[in-house]
C-alpha cells in the first residue's frame, strides 16, 4: 500500500537567541517571510502532500504569510518546548492521515533546505523501520569548555569527534510511531532536543542520511545573512522550489 508523506512544522518558537522585532520564522528574507521559504521546499516536492505548521495559540503573524501553497496546510497549537509542538502537530496530521503515512518534521526555521537532500531523504529513509534523519559528520575539532581564569570559558577538554555527527532535519518517520515515541518521552518526563531522539529510547536507530551543511538553522542574527547568501547561490544554480 503506497504511503503518502507530510510535513510537520514546528514554527511556534519565540527566537530568544535571535532576538528581534518578531520570532525568527516571520522575520523578512529576501523579501519573503522565513517560514513562506520553508513551507514552499517542503511543498515543492511531489511526493509531499500537505502540511502541518505548529504555531504559537496566539501567533498574530501566520494570518499575513503570503505562502501561495497548493497543497492542504494545516495548523496546531504549539506548546512550551519543541517536541510538545510537534507532539501537536502530529495529533492534528493523524485526523487527515494514516499511522503508517510518513512525517517530515522540519524545522521551519530552515530555509535553505536542498531539493537533492530532501530527495536523498525520501529515497533512503522513506522505508527505514526506524525512520531517518538528514544530518552531517562533524568537521571541526570539539572542545568541552568550561569556566575559565577571568571569567571566560576555557578548554577543559578535546572530544574525539570520530562516529560524530550533526543532527539536522527534516526528521522522517511513520506517523504512529513517532507520534507513540513522542507521547511516551513527553509522558515519562524525558527532555528530547529531536525527533530521533524520542525513537531512540525504545532502541530505534534512525538512519543518518548525508545531508549539506546549507541547510542552516536560522539561530542567531549572523544566521539571516548567511541563509539569504545561501538562497541567492541556490537560486543561481538552479530550482529548488517553486518560487524559484
Ligand atoms: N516551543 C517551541 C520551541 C521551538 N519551536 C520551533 O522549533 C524550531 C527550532 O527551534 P529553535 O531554533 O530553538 O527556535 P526557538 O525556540 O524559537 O529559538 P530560541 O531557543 O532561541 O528561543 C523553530 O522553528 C521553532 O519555531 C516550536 O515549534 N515550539
Ligand atoms: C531539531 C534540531 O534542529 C536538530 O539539530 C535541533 O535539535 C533543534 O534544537 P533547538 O534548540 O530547538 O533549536
Amino acid at each position: 500500500m503506497s504511503v503518502a508523506f507530510w510535513a510537520v512544522i514546528p514554527a511556534a518558537g519565540v527566537g530568544r537567541r535571535m532576538g528581534g522585532g518578531c520570532p525568527k520564522q516571520y522575520l523578512e528574507l529576501l523579501g519573503r517571510p522565513v517560514i513562506a521559504w520553508t513551507l514552499e521546499r517542503l511543498l515543492a516536492h511531489p511526493r509531499v502532500s500537505g502540511a502541518v505548521v505548529a504555531l504559537a495559540p496566539e501567533d498574530p503573524y501566520w494570518g499575513g504569510v503570503e505562502h501561495g501553497a497548493q497543497k492542504p496546510v494545516y495548523r496546531a497549537d504549539g506548546g512550551a518546548e519543541r517536541s510538545d509542538s510537534v507532539l501537536a502537530a502530529l495529533r492534528r496530521l493523524a485526523r487527515v492521515a494514516g499511522a503508517e503515512d510518513r512525517v517530515l518534521v522540519h524545522d521551519a526555521v530552515r530555509p535553505c533546505l536542498g531539493a537533492a537532500e530532501l530527495d536523498r531523504l525520501l529515497a533512503e529513509g522513506g522505508e527505514a523501520a526506524d525512520g531517518a534523519l538528514l544530518a552531517t559528520p562533524v568537521r571541526d575539532t570539539l572542545k568541552r569548555g568550561e569556566a575559565g581564569q577571568g571569567g571566560g570559558p576555557a578548554v577543559a577538554a578535546t572530544v574525539d569527534r570520530s562516529g560524530l555527527w550533526q543532527a539536522q532535519t527534516p526528521q522522517l518517520f511513520p506517523l504512529g510511531q513517532l507520534t507513540a515515541a513522542l507521547e511516551e518521552a513527553l509522558e515519562s518526563g524525558a527532555a528530547v532536543t529531536d525527533e530521533a531522539q524520542a525513537v531512540e529510547r525504545h532502541g530505534g536507530r534512525p538512519r543518518l542520511v548525508s545531508g549539506d551543511p546549507a541547510n542552516l538553522k536560522i539561530t542567531q542574527p549572523a544566521d539571516l545573512a548567511l541563509a539569504a547568501a545561501i538562497l541567492r547561490a541556490q537560486s543561481a544554480a538552479g530550482p529548488q522550489g517553486e518560487g524559484a
